[in-house]
Order: structure tokens, then sequence, then C-alpha cells
């Protein structure tokens, strides 16, 4: 399976030799006829890097971490249901004085056009060397536009009513300089250094036209690092994200993604009118940088850091019993007559059916960003979700949590984004551009 982009040519002017010359891969792929493209998700293994085994680090087989491809092209932006990567950039940018709708499209297009290489394996127009040796690592980038993005665009009318800004929340400590944003990228890889090379590409790609608002950095668990893939764990040490929603779900599509043709015109006029044309196929994203207060957390015992979740620490499996994915009891009774699993545990209250239906997909990256200069850990989750309309998911879910989720005491809400992803690009053209040229 040929590998997207591999072949494609564009001048990158970049001296730094032949990895960076028009559609040659950092290294120098070798025959993809063969490939087998092992699907994982959206991503797959291009086996074609397999080589005739010499000692030439050019040639040399890469390892199938290196090897995976993720895909740039297809209905849906890159990022949203291929496995979750190590590592992760999230970076808002503001459109810099003076740049409107034809700078955005322009920008949108140059970022679409690096991102597709990028996932490819290939180098970037003025790449800085930093990916040489590497594969692709399963890189995917992904855009989303901010509420502020159609304001400055002069596109108020094409603005979704799901952009609208989210409720305050109680519990919100929400720092502004660290939230929304005009255009959100989301970078993930399974190399550091290859989600920091796409990072900078597209840090300089934005030139003129945008600056950058805010940047965080997260990482999950290496693939490899278990002995059978398993369910990602967070900072408080839980199994998190058994109960996701699956594509295989008769509703999934629906959950997660803005249909082919959206029921209403999405705009302001039309209350409720779901989502515009312009937007069949995305998806909006949640984004919140939760800090976790992992000291009290951490005092806490293994049984009640159990019935905060509801579910065993160890494997995840619901506190009445079973595996990880047993349906969990919510009317048992222990032995004292309360609830085996808590009223206000978290696993149950988050539930779909204690929230009229609302779910998510959630993708999160951990993060840890040193100390809070006393001492405790500047460590959480950076909480992404992914929905059809925050409305209909998010919203209800956060409304729960903030009137009495066990949680609350060892997590505080710290920032927070909500950004429309168009669907994905068509081959030769660029994210967002039935909005921008529309
Ligand atoms: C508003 C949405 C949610 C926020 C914010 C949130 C924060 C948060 N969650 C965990 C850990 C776990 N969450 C789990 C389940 C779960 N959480 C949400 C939503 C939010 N979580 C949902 C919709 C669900 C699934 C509910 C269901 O369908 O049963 C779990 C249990 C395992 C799992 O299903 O993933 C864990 C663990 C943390 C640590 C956190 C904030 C830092
Ligand atoms: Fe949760």
């Amino acid at each position: 399976m040929p590998r997207p982009g591999a072949s494609r040519s564009g001048g990158t002017g970049d001296p730094a030799g032949p990895a960076s010359q028009p559609g040659v891969t950092r290294r120098r792929l070798l025959g993809t006829a063969g490939a087998t493209g092992l699907a994982l998700g959206a991503v797959g293994t291009a086996a074609g890097y397999a080589a005739a085994g010499s000692g030439d680090p050019d040639t040399a087989p890469l390892t199938s971490v290196g090897a995976e491809t993720a895909v740039f092209h297809g209905k849906h932006q890159p990022g949203i249901l291929d496995p979750m990567q190590s590592r992760g950039h999230l970076m808002a940018f503001d459109l810099a004085p003076g740049a409107g709708r034809k700078e955005a499209a322009a920008l949108l297009r140059r970022w679409s056009a690096t991102a597709e290489r990028l996932m490819a394996g290939e180098s970037s127009a003025s790449d800085t060397g930093v990916a040489l040796d590497a594969g692709p690592s399963a890189l995917t980038v992904t855009f989303g536009l901010g509420h502020s993005f159609f304001a400055r665009t002069g596109l108020e009318k094409q603005r979704p009513v799901a952009l609208d800004p989210l409720p305050d929340f109680s519990s919100d400590r929400l720092d502004k300089a660290r939230s929304d944003g005009d255009l959100w990228v989301q970078i993930g890889a399974n190399d550091g250094l290859v989600a920091f090379h796409a990072l900078r590409a597209l840090q300089k790609e934005a030139g003129s036209a945008a600056r950058p608002r805010w940047e965080m950095t997260g990482f999950n668990r290496s693939p490899g690092a278990t002995a059978r893939p398993m369910t990602a764990r967070n900072l408080m040490g839980q199994v998190d994200g058994t109960r996701n929603p699956k594509p295989s779900d008769p509703d999934f599509q629906q959950r997660i993604f803005v249909p082919d043709e959206p029921s209403g015109t999405g705009t302001a006029e039309v209350p409720g009118g779901g989502s515009p044309r312009w937007m069949a196929g995305g998806s909006y994203a949640v984004v919140r940088r939760i800090r976790m207060l992992l000291d009290p957390w951490e005092k806490l015992s293994v049984t009640e850091q159990e019935a905060v979740m509801g579910r065993h620490r160890s494997d995840g499996s619901p506190l009445t019993g079973g595996g990880e994915t047993t349906e969990p009891d919510l009317e048992k009774l222990g032995p004292d007559g309360t609830l085996v699993i808590p009223i206000d545990a978290h696993a149950r209250i988050s539930r779909p059916d204690q929230n009229g239906g609302a779910a998510m997909l959630r993708r999160p990256f951990s993060y840890h960003d040193g100390s809070d200069g006393k001492g405790a850990p500047d460590a959480g989750l950076l909480f992404i979700c992914w929905q059809a309309d925050p409305v209909r998911g998010f919203v209800p879910v956060q409304r729960k949590l903030d009137r009495g989720d066990a949680l609350s005491p060892f997590v505080r809400h710290e920032a927070s984004g909500l950004f429309a992803v168009p669907g994905g690009a068509e081959r030769g053209g660029y994210v967002g551009q039935a909005l921008l040229e529309g």
C-alpha cells in the first residue's frame, strides 16, 4: 500500500541533503509495493520500510513503532480515531492583527500540505533535521477553529451554534491566557522528536499570519511497554478509557461526527440548527487542562481511591465484580446496605445513562510541567473529548460532575477550549476549505 504523499513532489529548498528533496522520505523509503499495511485504527505499518538489512542506516529496517503511518486525507481528520500516541503537543494560535480570511486560508493550506508530508515521513519546507532517521511514527496533525476565528475572518454567519462558549462551571479555575484561541493544532506521535519536529514546522509556517497563544505538551504510555495492548492509565494510576464509545457501536458516527447532511444551517439565526454543511465529517473538540492534586490523592488508601472512581485500580474492573469490561451493577448493595459503587463515584455519574444519553470520545494526554513552586506537582490530564455537538456531549456530563463528583476534590480545571474540527481535507485541498472558499 503506497504511503500517502510518498511520491508527491514539492521543493523544500532545504540544504539538509537527500532527505529534504522532493518526493524523498526522511529515510529514503524503499519499495512500498510489498507493504502489508497492518491496520490499527487508521494507523498502518508501512512494511515497505523493510530493507536489505545492510548496515547502512538509511536502508536498515525501521522498528514497527517508527514505521506506523496515519492517513491525512479522509472523511475525518487524523488524530480522532487513531490510537493514542505516546507524545502530544497542543497549540493555539491567534490570527495576527490585519490577517483575515485570505491569510487564514493560505495558512491552513500551508499547514495541511506540511501535515500531509510529515505524516507520510517526508521532510517539511524548512526542515530542521530533528526527525532525520525516524519514520512517521504514527504522526497525526489535527486542525481546529475557535469561536473567535469567525469574527476575525468575517465569517460570523458560518459559525456553528455548537461553537457557542461553554457555560461556566462552579469548580472552574480557568487561566484565560491558556484557554481558547482562533486556531488549534493537535500533534500526536509515538516519538518525541517526530512530534517536536512537526511542532516547529507548523510554528514556523504560521509566519506573519498567526501568533502562538498557548502550548501544552503531553504523553501517554509508549507502544510496546506492556505485554499486550491495554487501556491507558492516567497519572492517578487508574485504567482510563474503558467505556469509550467504539467505532463498532451502532450510534458511534452520529455521536462523534457531524453528519454528511447536517440537519440545520448551523447559524445563530437557526437556534438548535446543528452544524453548518461545511462541518460535514467534522467533530467538536473540548480541551481541558485538568490539574490532578496528586499529594492529597496519593494519601488516600487504595480502597478510598477505588470508591472515588467506582472501579478497581489494579485492572479497572467495576467494584461490583467481573473484569475491566464487565457491566457495573449500579444497584448492588454491600453487606452494610450501602451501594457498592457509591452514588457520587466518577464512573457512575459520568455514564451516558445518567446524563440523558450524553457521550463523548475521550482521547487525552497526561502532562507534567514541573512543580507549582510550593513543591506540589503541576501534573494531570490534557483532557480532549470529541463529539458531534458539545451540548449533547461534554456540557451535560461536566454539569453533573460539577454538582457532585467524588473526584472533584482531587482535580482542578485550569484551562479550557472548544474548537470546531472540520472534516478531513480532500486530496489537493486543505482543512477548512469548504468554509473559507464556500
Ligand atoms: C466531562 C467529562 C469528563 C471529565 C472532565 C472527566 C475527567 C476525568 N476522568 C478521569 C478518570 C476516569 N474517567 C472515567 C470514565 C468516564 N469519564 C467521563 C467523562 C469525563 N471525565 C466519561 C464519559 C466516562 C465514561 C463513563 C461510562 O460510560 O461509563 C474512568 C473509568 C474508566 C473509563 O470508562 O474510562 C476513569 C478512570 C479523570 C482522572 C479525570 C480528570 C482528571
Ligand atoms: Fe472521567
